[in-house]
């Protein structure tokens, strides 16, 4: 069907289906119809919008604190989609069994227009509170499902086109969803299928915690792809089957409800424990090749087995960081200058380390064994960033929490205060933070007595302060305040030896220790990349390029993600999506030219021939436009 046709389908069925009371079979695909039915049926109104609460910031960090094993298992398919995400102008989602967003990665402009419907973490998507969306209906379905435009239940949902692939855990239950969503406008046609093939991948990882003590069974009709995320996989406890993967089910030809009930006597009789593949006879005299791995045989360190899992399990945080000399003086200064009581600034791109180095500092720092409180200032809603800081007192406003709440500085007392994208903090704001820190004391909202607080301040922004200053858009007083030492984290392009550095990474990740090789060229290519997600991105690409490799065969060039092997710069690619309004031609041209220019205002804004603080004006203005 032409995508012309599809849409005027889906006008058709949703003038029988909601004007006229009629049934829609046969013009939509039958998973939305079913979907628009449970809607109605359940009282959503079509001609309403959905009431979608976004959480305190503290809720948001509660949410993303109970889910972190799923966001770090999925963590690697973010990393490893966010290009195609950003090259699409699209986000990737993954969310909790209940919908509600936990993790978002992709395109920023993309991002704050999803914001404005209400699709940012701590929302909920599912479909009985949302309507008809990918990822509420897949959830429900327990199928992958794509909903462009009209199809979405409500009409202000018109303007997104999302495919989403539930995550199904070893037991059979639904884990959460994982998510691609663009403008509407644009037909993404491969997301349904990435989406697809990134929650197998997911859904693999979920083996590598949790069933050390099970003989596992990694198979496939196709010998070549056992040892990948395509391989079946079965685990069995005592001989019984405890867990497994869709695959592992559809190639024995079971379903869910042989979870604590099929036996691997009855499934393969006399197989036998090896680390070698081996043919095996399935259901109906199927042939099948795989692996039957016996947990007291599988070595517990050092193995290869046991080192893959724990490379593509480890949270990307646990990687140790690379610091190279230059960088471990930098880092002992800055914990002298924090045991001093000397606020420090940390300025570099996205993903340069900026987190990891503030992390450290704290860590070797005196107060070690304090707290360490990170705030995201760009993540904080506006209206809520001023209680989530600085804590209110009981029934100081409208939704307040009764026993009123303490606030983040407070909660840093005796510690590390971490602000992350302190250019973000609102003007406004900006004047308070700076009485706490002149003061040493908070003054909640609604009018409580001023508390003392003592904690060390770390800021860090990758943006230009000093455009920001001239601008008008951060208090000079302020920057003075907490820029007393500015730490440079370099981008990874800037590092003088990127193959070493390359190298370095894949044996911290396991590597080498898995036999797992990159090839030459893949090593060549992956030197010469640019890297502009910086070390967030090189680690995430390495730890795909891990799951995907295979002990013994080096890694070679079709594993790795077409914008690496093409190497196209990102400004090419930004602007050939074809803007629909003065507004977003604006924005995407802003934002190519600092995309081109390495993130550097004043090149941007030569690249355009305006001057520097027109730029950023625009760029202030576009953005608020945006949010
Ligand atoms: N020196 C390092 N060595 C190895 N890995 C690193 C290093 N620095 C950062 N990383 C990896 O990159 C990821 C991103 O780092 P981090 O969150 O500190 O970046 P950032 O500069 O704070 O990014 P953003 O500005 O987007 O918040 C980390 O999770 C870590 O895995």
């Amino acid at each position: 069907m032409s995508p012309a046709s599809s849409h005027d389908a889906v006008f058709v069925a949703r003038r029988r289906f909601f004007d006229e009371g009629r049934s829609a079979s046969g013009i939509v695909a039958a998973p939305i119809l079913r979907s628009w039915e449970r809607c109605a049926g359940q009282g959503l109104d079509v001609s309403r919008s959905p009431l979608l609460v976004p959480p305190t910031a503290h809720e948001l960090r509660e949410l993303q604190e109970r889910h972190a094993r799923l966001s770090r298992l999925a963590r690697p398919e973010l990393d490893a989609l966010q290009g195609d995400a950003r090259l699409t102008g699209s986000v990737v989602i993954v969310t909790d069994t209940a919908g509600v967003v936990l993790d978002m990665v992709g395109d920023a402009a993309f991002a704050g227009r999803a914001a404005e419907v209400a699709l940012r973490p701590g929302v909920s998507w599912n479909e009985a509170a949302t309507g008809t969306n990918a990822i509420g209906t897949a959830l429900v379905e327990r199928q992958p499902i794509a909903v462009h435009g009209a199809e979405h239940f409500f009409e202000r949902h018109r303007i997104l086109a999302c495919a989403a692939a539930p995550l199904i855990d070893p037991r059979g239950n639904v884990a959460g969803a994982l998510d691609m969503t663009g403008p509407a406008a644009i037909r993404h046609v491969h997301a349904l299928g990435l989406m697809r093939l990134a929650a197998e991948q997911i859904e693999h990882r979920f083996f590598s915690e949790g069933f050390a003590h099970c003989m596992m069974l990694r198979f496939h009709a196709d010998r070549a792809l056992v040892g990948t995320p395509r391989e079946g996989v079965l685990a069995f406890a005592e001989g019984v089957l405890v867990g497994a993967n869709r695959r592992g089910l559809e190639l024995m030809k079971l379903d869910w409800s042989a979870i604590d009930h099929a036996k691997l006597a009855a499934l393969l009789p006399g197989v036998r424990p090896s680390d070698q593949i081996q043919p095996l006879r399935g259901p109906q005299g199927t042939r099948l090749y795989g692996r039957l791995l016996d947990p007291a045989r599988r070595p517990s360190r050092g193995g290869a087995t046991s080192a893959r899992a724990k490379a593509s399990a480890a949270p990307s945080g646990e990687i140790e960081p690379i610091l190279g000399e230059e960088m471990q003086a930098s880092l002992a200064r800055a914990v002298r200058l924090v045991n001093a009581g000397i606020p420090l600034l940390l300025l570099g791109e996205t993903g340069s380390g900026k987190d990891v180095f503030a992390r450290r500092v704290h860590a070797e720092s005196e107060r070690c064994d304090k707290p360490f409180v990170p705030v995201n200032c760009a993540a904080l809603p506006e209206g809520l960033i001023e209680s989530e800081l600085f804590g209110y007192e009981a029934g100081a406003f409208t939704g307040a929490r009764r026993q009123g709440a303490p606030g983040l500085l407070r909660q840093a007392d005796g510690g590390v205060l971490f602000l992350d994208e302190i250019g973000d903090m609102p003007l406004s704001l900006q004047s308070r933070l700076l009485r706490v820190l002149q003061d040493k004391q908070v003054s909640p909202l609604g009018g409580g007595k001023p508390v003392p607080v003592d904690f060390a301040l770390i800021c860090a922004t990758h943006q230009s302060l000093s455009t920001l200053l001239a601008a008008g858009a951060f208090r000079q007083d302020l920057y003075f305040r907490i820029a007393q030492y500015v730490v440079e984290r370099p981008p990874v392009r800037h590092h003088p030896d990127r193959l070493a550095l390359v190298r370095r990474l894949w044996r911290q990740l396991g590597g080498e220790t898995a036999g797992v090789a990159l090839s030459d060229e893949v090593e060549r290519l992956l030197a010469a990349y640019e890297w502009p997600g910086n070390f967030r991105q090189l680690v995430g690409t390495l730890r795909a390029l891990m799951v995907l490799g295979e002990p013994g065969q080096p890694v070679d060039v079709s594993a790795l993600p077409a914008e690496i092997r093409a190497a196209v710069p990102t400004f090419n690619v930004v602007i050939s999506t074809p803007p629909t309004s003065l507004a977003e031609q604006t924005r995407s041209a802003l934002q190519a030219a600092l995309d081109a220019s390495d993130g550097n205002v004043s090149r941007a804004a030569r690249r355009l021939g305006i001057d520097r603080s027109t730029y950023y004006r625009r760029l202030l203005k576009e953005k608020d436009r945006c949010l």
